[in-house]
């Protein structure tokens, strides 16, 4: 790792106009989309790693956060390697947290027990925590599907692939989240999708974004549409961008309308206005009253009670 940031040093003096002059700064930042201001305004720890042989890098970084460090922020100045990795290691943490309770669900889904209940058992442990361990259909994003794989493959690289074993399987409990899915789709609906009219509720890869970057909604769209079924995708801000990354699938701006002559309905982003919806006014503008939530974000006692077919993931 050593070496490996003294190349990136090097690469950088050899090509920059300040040559020697430069000196390379790591400053990990742990945003979230769609909480990018607050995070970074109010981050939970900022980490500066330095080449400690030099100090101006850290008196220009110490002054750029000046205001966040005064407000009494956990500030950790650490090494390159240390910087480098931290990262990749709390992306790879939040990713395990999150297919540890979907690894729950599988087990929920033969046991008969209610994932949901099941989460909020552990994450009133301190040392669990309820944060960040949603069940539902897996991550997805422009940062920890990319950050896991990239983790793994520098492990790799290290000569450390043993160590990373737990994140290969962390990216398939995942994947078998999506065709999870797929699978109670058909079960639904038969094995045969062909002909079958699909509404996807939901196509960023989390609420509050227009952000498609693998998201979970557009895998599983995608793949019924794969399988024949005609599969009509609603969601409040990323239409624009699935469009033009999957034209091959239908597209309504309302997601009630969406759900007209519907035999099935699947709600794979938790947007807040799609748990506000009557399902009784629904149940009418379907085709066929079935819904699967991929989110464990419906109130399906409700839904149940309107007539409804309820699946879900991790529950009955
Ligand atoms: N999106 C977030 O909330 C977030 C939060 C924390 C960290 N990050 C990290 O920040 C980085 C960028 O994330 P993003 O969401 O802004 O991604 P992005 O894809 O929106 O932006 C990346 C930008 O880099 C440009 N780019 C790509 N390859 C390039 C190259 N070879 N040379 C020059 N420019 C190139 C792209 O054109 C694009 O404008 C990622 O490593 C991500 O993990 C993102
Ligand atoms: O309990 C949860 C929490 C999240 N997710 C899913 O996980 C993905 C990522 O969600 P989130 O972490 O909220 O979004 P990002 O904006 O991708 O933020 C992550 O990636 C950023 C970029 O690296 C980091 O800076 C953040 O700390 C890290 O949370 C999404 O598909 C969510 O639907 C769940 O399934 N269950």
């Amino acid at each position: 790792m050593r070496e490996l940031v003294d190349a990136q040093s090097e690469r950088l003096r050899e090509h920059a106009p300040a040559g020697g002059q430069i000196e390379v700064a790591w400053n990990p930042e742990f945003l979230r989309e769609s909480f990018a201001v607050e995070d970074t305004l109010h981050p939970d720890r900022l980490v500066l790693g330095f080449d400690t042989a030099h100090s101006w890098a850290e008196t220009l970084l110490r002054q750029a956060f000046g205001k966040i460090i005064e407000a009494g922020t956990p500030t950790i100045v650490t090494d390159w390697a240390t910087a480098e990795l931290a990262k990749g290691a709390a992306n790879s943490f939040l990713a395990a947290k999150i297919s540890f309770v979907n690894a729950m669900a599988e087990v929920c889904e033969k046991s008969g027990a209610n994932v949901v209940e099941l989460a909020a058992i552990l994450g009133h442990d301190i040392h669990i925590g309820r944060h960040g361990m949603r069940p539902g259909v897996g991550f997805g994003g422009g940062c920890l599907p990319k950050d896991i794989h990239g983790f793994i493959a520098r492990a790799d690289e290290l000569d450390a692939s043993e160590a990373v074993g737990i994140l290969r399987e962390v990216d398939a409990v995942n994947g078998r989240r999506r065709q999870r899915v797929i699978d109670l789709a058909r079960e639904a609906l038969g094995v045969d999708l062909r002909g079958k009219r699909i509404t996807v509720w939901g196509a960023a890869f989390k609420p509050e974004t227009d952000d498609i970057r693998d998201s979970p909604a557009l895998a599983v769209a995608q793949r019924l549409h794969d399988l024949g079924a005609t599969v009509t995708v609603t969601d409040p801000k990323a239409l624009d961008n699935a469009r033009k990354r999957f034209p091959e699938l239908d597209y309504a701006e309302d997601h009630i309308a969406a759900v007209e002559d519907a035999d099935l309905l699947i709600h794979l982003t938790e947007w807040p206005q799609f748990a506000q919806v009557d399902p009784r006014r629904l149940a009418t503008i379907a085709h066929s009253p079935k819904v699967i939530d991929a989110r464990s974000a419906l109130d399906i006692d409700q839904w149940r009670d309107a007539g409804w077919t309820v699946r879900t993931l991790g529950r009955l």
